[in-house]
């Protein structure tokens, strides 16, 4: 009997503590925190389990809650009890940095994408600087240009595979397609050495799909902040049969580390001088990097990064933009008609210098951004060092958002904001060519000193590819007269290509097959 009433005093006195905690961290969130003046549902302030319901448990759909709370809050509302989200374009400069303000990453974003070596993953303002330097000099313009054999080789092989698919008479998924394309290209940029997707009967299918499973784990690792540090400390075997979405990173991290150490002996003779022709090789052979920078997991975890940041996103877009053409026959013919009159001889393969600066088809490339940015995420931003201070319009309130509180902002929400781009669910290529400085707010690629790194890649992947395929096929029209080879979309309709989930990358409806067409 005492042993009984003692327990259920201790459970009780247990309990008792627990909720007096939770009430005054929920009664500090709300009332005393220095975030508490923000707007915003009072359950996003008090917990993060708000969001978390809506990330992990129904697979990112937080997203479309911070939408609704912005056109219920306005356009700065606190999402979480530490973080603050925006939704004005006009306060792009200020969430990113302009040159000379430092912007630090927020801890849980970086959790999320499980790299806290590779620049991306960098939490420090200057420690990023450091680590992004010496990769820049890789993607500026005049290097990209210099990929352009790489780029036409590998697009030749798109080409024959689409002449393939013709013959076969089967349907073809484009976005594994243009994926296997991106992924050849950047793993040979980096290592010197393709992943020869194009060359495989099956597109090497297995491993995207992994990456795709892999990226779902975003949200958890991201929003339960211990998560990431138990599966290190877990024996590998343990942490794989608990986590099984780890097995392709793990898989990864093994054959990368192989190929770093084969470029550590290629470069181990070599002195500084001209710019080695792979990332890799530059990397490791800038004299002036500490060695700690160049450990290979270090390396690895920057390799994996640029193999996955360099593949899904281009080819998300490219995938979008293709269907958008097919299904819009009269934006279809604008660009066929600007790129007939460019490459005039169906026959030759597009140079970049032939098409980069074609003003309808450089609108078709901005809208596709706008439409569907490839990476849909929450981009969160600290200013280390500055408050930075935000003036509703609409309402008159003046706000001082502390030094060090997170900002995020995502480009999917922005991309829709009506006054910027009136029916913002059309695609509308024209509406860059009527106002040209809208792509100041495209947050696509990202703002300030953490903007993607990949950005010309993208660009000439993007230009070089819609031109080539667009340049050589027509719409199929069913009259049977046609004597040029044509495209048709096959069962796909806008919903597989509109977002729906964000899992870091955009997801469509599930069960979703993608874009694909029947090729003639
Ligand atoms: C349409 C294509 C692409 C889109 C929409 C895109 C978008 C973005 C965005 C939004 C970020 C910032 C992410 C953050 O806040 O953490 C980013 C960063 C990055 N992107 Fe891209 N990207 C694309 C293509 C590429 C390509 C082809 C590469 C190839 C190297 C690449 C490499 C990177 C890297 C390394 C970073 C990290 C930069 C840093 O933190 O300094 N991206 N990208």
């Amino acid at each position: 009997m005492d042993f009984i009433s003692t327990s259920t005093e201790k459970i009780l006195l247990t309990v008792g503590c627990l909720a007096a905690y939770i009430t005054v961290v929920a009664f500090y969130r709300l009332y005393f925190s220095p975030l508490a003046v923000f707007p915003g549902p009072k359950i996003a302030a008090i917990t993060s389990l708000y969001q978390f319901y809506f990330d992990v448990i129904r697979g990112g759909e937080y997203i479309w809650q911070v939408e609704e709370m912005h056109k219920r809050y306005g356009p700065i509302v606190r999402i979480r009890p530490d973080v603050l989200h925006m939704n004005d374009p006009d306060y792009i400069d200020q969430v990113f940095g302009t040159a000379g303000k430092r912007r630090d990453k927020y801890k849980l974003t970086t959790n999320g994408l499980g790299t806290l070596g590779a620049a991306i993953g960098t939490i420090p303002h200057d420690l990023h600087r450091s680590r992004r330097a010496p990769m820049n000099p890789y993607f500026s313009k005049q290097s990209i240009q210099r990929l352009e054999p790489i780029l036409q080789r590998t697009f030749k092989k798109v080409l024959g595979r689409l002449a393939q698919q013709a013959e076969s008479g089967e349907p073809i998924g484009m976005h594994l397609l243009y994926a296997a394309t991106t992924s050849d290209i950047i793993s040979d940029y980096c290592f010197g050495q393709s992943s020869n997707n194009l060359d495989r009967e099956d597109l090497n299918a297995p491993y995207f799909d992994e990456f795709a499973e892999g990226v779902k784990a975003y949200h958890q690792m991201s929003t339960i902040s211990w998560l990431p540090l138990l599966i290190q400390a877990l024996p590998l075997s343990v942490a794989m049969f608990l986590f099984p979405m780890i097995k392709g990173v793990v898989k990864e991290i093994k054959e990368l580390s192989v190929v770093i150490e084969e470029v550590k002996i290629a470069t181990a003779e070599k002195t500084e001088g001209k710019m080695a022709s792979t990332v890799f090789h530059g990397l490791l052979s800038t004299a002036n990097l500490p060695e700690s920078e160049k450990a290979t997991p270090r390396l690895v975890e920057e390799a994996r990064i640029l193999l996955a940041a360099g593949t899904d996103t281009t080819a998300n877009t490219l995938a979008a933009i293709t269907y958008h053409l097919l299904a819009n026959p009269d934006i279809l013919k604008k660009l066929k008609d600007e790129l007939v009159t460019a490459i005039p001889d169906v026959r030759s393969m597009p140079e970049l210098s032939q098409i980069d600066n074609l003003p309808y088809l450089t609108a078709v490339v901005q809208e596709g951004l706008r439409l569907h940015p490839s990476v849909s995420f929450r981009q969160d931003r600290v200013a280390p060092d500055e408050d930075l201070f935000y003036d509703d319009v609409k309402t008159g309130k003046k706000y001082i958002i502390p030094k060090g509180t997170p900002v995020g902002m995502t480009a999917p929400l922005l991309s829709r904001n009506e006054v910027l781009y009136p029916s913002p669910m059309t695609f509308d290529p024209d509406r860059f060519l009527k106002n040209p400085r809208l792509d100041r707010y495209q947050l696509s690629f990202s703002r300030g000193s953490r903007r993607c790194l990949g950005i010309n890649l993208a660009y000439s992947e993007l230009y070089l590819i819609l031109a080539g395929i667009f340049r050589k096929y027509d719409l199929f029209d069913g009259s049977g007269k046609q004597t040029n080879s044509t495209l048709e979309l096959f069962e796909t309709g806008r919903d597989d290509v509109d977002i729906k989930y964000d899992l870091l990358i955009p997801f469509p409806k599930k069960g979703s097959l993608g874009v694909r067409l029947k090729v003639r």
